[in-house]
């Protein structure tokens, strides 16, 4: 019990320090917020919260495993490498294409329903 109890202590450090040193890891943690407020207020379906939630949950994955990836090349590699370099380009990429994703998911959910809702008040 002890162990699961620092096991999750670690995993709050890791996300601390990632909070801590990525402008892009707060830009996606505020942006899933603005999602769940958006959800909330434009009354969003129990299976469309479920593509929020793999939305937010996937960009802040890859953006978790871009900056251990990242501190990990630091680490190995400090001085200049053209490996390293794609290493971190790649980890990159992974964290692009998982927010176009969410970027698509969350214009087929919520574009509709702001079109209706802007419409609606203007007739
Ligand atoms: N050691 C290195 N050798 C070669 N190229 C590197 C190296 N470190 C970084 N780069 C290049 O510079 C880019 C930016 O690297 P950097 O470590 O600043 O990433 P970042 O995404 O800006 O991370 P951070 O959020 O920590 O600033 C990398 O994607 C890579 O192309």
């Amino acid at each position: 019990m002890k162990e699961l109890i620092s096991g999750f202590g670690f995993a709050f450090k890791g996300l601390k320090y990632a909070f801590a040193t990525q402008l892009n890891f707060r830009i996606h943690t505020a942006a899933g917020f603005v999602a769940i407020l958006a959800g909330a207020l434009l009354h969003i379906n129990n299976s469309e919260w479920l593509w929020v939630a793999l939305c937010i949950t996937m960009v802040l994955l890859t953006e978790l495993l871009n900056t251990g990836v990242e501190t990990l090349t630091d680490l190995v590699s400090p001085g200049y490498n053209k490996l390293a370099g794609h290493v971190k380009d790649i980890t990159a990429a992974a964290v692009l294409i998982t927010a176009i994703f969410a970027l698509i998911s969350g214009l087929v959910i919520f574009l509709p329903k702001i079109l209706l809702l802007v419409t609606h008040h203007a007739a």
